[in-house]
C-alpha cells in the first residue's frame, strides 16, 4: 500500500493544464490570472493633493508675509490650474491636480481664512500633502503576476488599469458522482435501509466555492450501468470526483469498472485514515483524471482537501499553502497509517490552537460540521502539547 506522501506526489505528477479563457471583470473573483497585468499609466497619474486646502509655491512663504490671496480653485476632476503669482494661492481639493508652479499643499485646518485670502496658522514643510506622480507605480511596471489568485484587492487594481476583460486559467469541467443502492435524494424520505446522499452536495459546494461548475450524477451498484454511464462521462469531463464503491465490498464495482474502461490505475489504497480505500487514476485517451474517494462522508471530505485541492492548485499554477497549528493536548498516532484528525481551532494569544473533535469515525458527518480542519499525524508520531503540527483548513478562520 502506498504512503500518503507518495500518493500525494503521484497525484501532483498528474496535474494538468486547461489553458486560459477571457472573463469579464465582474466574473473574475477567485480566478487565477493567466497574464501579467501592467500599469497602463503612472500611479498616481499626476501630482495629487492629499488634503483640502490651498496650493502654494513654497518660495511665496518668505515673500508674502504669510498671507496668500486666492487666484483660483482646483477641483478633483478639473484640468490642471496654473499658479502664475507665487505670492498667491489656489484653493485645492483632495484628489485634484496640484497646480503648475505650486509645490506645497496646506490643509484648511492649518489656515486662517481672511477677507483677502488665507494666512498660515502652522509651520509648513516644502512639498507637504502631495502624492507624487508615479510614486506608487510607474507606467509599464508589472502590478500582478500570472498565477495570482484574484481577490477583491486585485479587482481594484484591474479596474484601475482599465482591464475589463481578463485572461484567466481555465477551470476543469468536473463530474461529481455518487454510487450506491442505499442512497436517496435530499427531498426523499429514506426507508429504514436507506440514507440521503450528502457527499455529492458537499463536493459540489466545495467546488462552487472555487467557482468550478460541476454536474452531478448518481448510479446504482450495477457493473454494466456503471460502465456505460462512466464511459459517457469520461468523454465529456476533465475530472471525475466519485464517492463510494471503491473498497473491498462485493458491490464495490468501481475499480473493475475503471479497469474495463481502460482507465490507468495510479494507486488504490493509501496508508492513511480516513480515506484508505482512495482510488486514483487517469484515462489517457480522454485526458480525464479520476479521484475515486471512499464513501464515508469524512473520508470523501478529507480526501478532497488532501488530494484534489493540491492537484487543482498545481494545475492552475498556484502553490498550495502549508499551515501549522499548535496542539492543545498531546496526541499520539499509535498506528502505521497517516492520520487526519478533525480539530476545532481558536486564536489564543496570537497562536492558532487546535483541539480534537470527538467523533465516532469517518461515518460521523455531524462531527465534520464541528471541525475547522484536520491535523496530520505521521505513522507512530507523538506530538506533545503546545507543539506545532501540520493543519489542513476546511474553513477560513482569519477573515
Ligand atoms: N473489508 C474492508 N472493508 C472496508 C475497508 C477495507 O479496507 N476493507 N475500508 C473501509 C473504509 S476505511 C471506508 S472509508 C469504506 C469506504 O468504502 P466505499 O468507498 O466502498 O464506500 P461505500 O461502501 O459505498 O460507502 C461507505 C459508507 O459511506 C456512505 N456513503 C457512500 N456514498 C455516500 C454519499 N454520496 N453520501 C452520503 N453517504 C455516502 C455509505 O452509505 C456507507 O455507509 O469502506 C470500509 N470498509
Ligand atoms: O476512509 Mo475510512 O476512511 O477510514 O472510514
Amino acid at each position: 500500500m502506498i504512503s500518503h506522501e507518495n500518493a500525494l506526489q503521484e497525484v501532483l505528477n498528474l496535474s494538468s493544464n486547461f489553458g486560459s479563457e477571457e472573463v469579464h471583470l465582474s466574473d473574475c473573483l477567485g480566478r487565477v490570472l493567466a497574464e501579467p497585468i501592467h500599469a497602463d499609466r503612472d500611479f498616481p497619474p499626476f501630482d495629487r493633493a492629499t488634503k483640502d486646502g490651498i496650493a502654494i509655491n513654497f518660495v511665496g512663504i518668505q515673500s508674502t508675509n504669510q498671507n496668500f490671496p486666492v487666484s483660483g480653485m482646483a477641483q478633483a476632476g478639473s484640468p490642471q490650474q496654473h499658479l502664475l503669482d507665487v505670492s498667491q494661492c489656489i484653493e485645492v481639493m483632495t484628489g485634484a491636480m496640484v497646480p503648475k508652479n505650486a509645490d506645497t499643499v496646506i490643509m484648511y485646518e492649518h489656515l486662517e481664512e481672511e477677507d483677502n485670502g488665507f494666512s498660515l496658522r502652522e509651520s509648513v514643510k516644502k512639498g507637504q500633502n502631495i502624492h507624487y506622480k508615479a510614486s506608487d507605480v510607474a507606467q509599464g511596471e508589472v502590478l500582478l503576476q500570472e498565477g495570482v489568485q484574484i481577490s477583491e484587492a486585485e479587482i481594484g487594481v484591474l479596474a484601475s488599469v482599465g482591464k475589463s476583460k481578463i485572461q484567466v486559467k481555465k477551470l476543469p469541467k468536473v463530474a461529481v458522482i455518487s454510487t450506491g443502492n442505499e442512497l436517496v435524494d435530499v427531498e426523499e424520505t429514506p426507508a429504514p435501509h436507506q440514507i440521503r446522499k450528502s457527499n455529492v452536495h458537499t463536493l459540489q459546494a466545495l467546488l462552487k466555492r472555487l467557482q468550478i461548475p460541476s454536474d452531478c450524477f448518481h448510479f446504482i451498484d450495477d457493473p454494466s450501468i456503471l460502465k456505460d454511464k462512466l464511459g459517457e462521462i469520461l468523454k465529456n469531463y476533465d475530472v471525475m470526483l466519485l464517492s463510494g464503491g471503491v473498497s473491498k465490498g462485493k458491490f464495490d464495482f468501481l475499480p473493475q469498472t475503471f479497469d474495463a474502461l481502460g482507465v490507468e490505475k495510479i494507486f488504490h489504497m493509501v496508508r492513511q485514515r480516513p480515506g484508505k480505500p482512495f482510488w486514483f487514476g487517469q484515462h489517457k485517451k480522454s485526458n480525464t483524471t479520476i479521484f475515486s474517494f471512499p464513501g464515508n462522508p469524512v473520508s470523501t471530505f478529507v480526501s478532497y482537501h488532501v488530494y484534489f485541492k493540491p492537484w487543482l492548485n498545481k494545475t492552475l499554477g498556484m502553490a498550495s499553502p502549508q499551515f501549522d497549528v499548535f496542539l492543545k493536548e498531546p496526541t499520539e498516532n499509535t498506528t502505521d497509517l497517516t492520520l487526519f484528525i478533525g480539530v476545532g481551532v481558536d486564536w489564543v494569544n496570537g497562536k492558532l490552537m487546535a483541539k480534537r473533535i470527538s467523533t465516532t469515525g469517518s461515518g460521523d458527518l455531524m462531527a465534520l460540521s464541528k471541525a475547522d480542519g484536520f491535523i496530520c499525524l505521521k505513522p507512530d508520531e507523538m506530538v506533545g502539547a503546545e507543539q506545532l503540527v501540520p493543519f489542513i483548513p476546511a474553513r477560513n478562520r482569519i477573515s
